[in-house]
């Protein structure tokens, strides 16, 4: 079993109940089990203009092999009418690989962790809400002070979970 976080991300038609049809959809997915799921946080558009997101994370173990685990992401994408335009433009939903235990990969259709993670609030911020103490494989310190570095402003809690 790898300890993984995976981000959800949406700000195209309804956004809390495509995210929360998302997060019941990869769990019925056979070898995902969830540890922890992060609250939902309302949060300023990164890119171009578009409209605000509603964001968060889940915690899982995966008996799914990176690759493998990507492709399902991008099937489960799909199966919520994702439509690939600009990049960082508008979507329905948007699944990201966060982090896989302390794996570093970097290959042409998969980077982990995340390459953009550590400067995204809208990441960070759910991120350190469900795995503080997880140390982030390449600077090697933990999400919880990885977080202290990043302005927090653009985001807001919507609903605890
Ligand atoms: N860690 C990753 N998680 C998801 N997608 C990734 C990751 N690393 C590379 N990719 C590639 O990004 C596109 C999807 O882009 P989005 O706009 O985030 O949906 C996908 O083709 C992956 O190969
Ligand atoms: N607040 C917020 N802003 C965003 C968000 C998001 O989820 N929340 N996702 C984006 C999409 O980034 P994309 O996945 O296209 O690019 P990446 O490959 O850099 O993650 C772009 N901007």
């Amino acid at each position: 079993m790898h300890d993984s976080v995976i981000a959800l991300g949406s700000n195209i038609g309804d956004s809390l109940t495509i995210l929360e049809a998302a997060v019941k959809t990869l769990h019925k997915v056979p070898g995902i089990t969830y540890k922890n799921i992060s609250s939902w946080y309302r949060t300023k558009a990164v890119g171009p203009p578009q409209p605000d997101y509603l964001n968060g994370c889940v915690n899982c173990l995966v008996d799914i092999e990176p690759f493998e685990l990507l492709k399902i992401l991008l099937e489960t994408e799909n199966k919520f009418g994702r439509e690939r335009k600009e990049r960082w433009g508008a979507r329905t939903l948007d699944l990201d690989l966060l982090l896989y235990d302390d794996l570093i990969l970097d290959s042409p259709t998969l980077q982990v962790p995340h390459p953009r993670m550590l400067e995204r609030a809208f990441v960070m911020v759910p991120l350190a809400e469900i795995v503080p103490d997880w140390v982030e494989p390449i600077s090697r310190r933990a999400i919880k002070e990885l977080v202290k570095e990043v302005d927090c402003s653009g985001v807001c809690l919507l609903t605890d979970n």
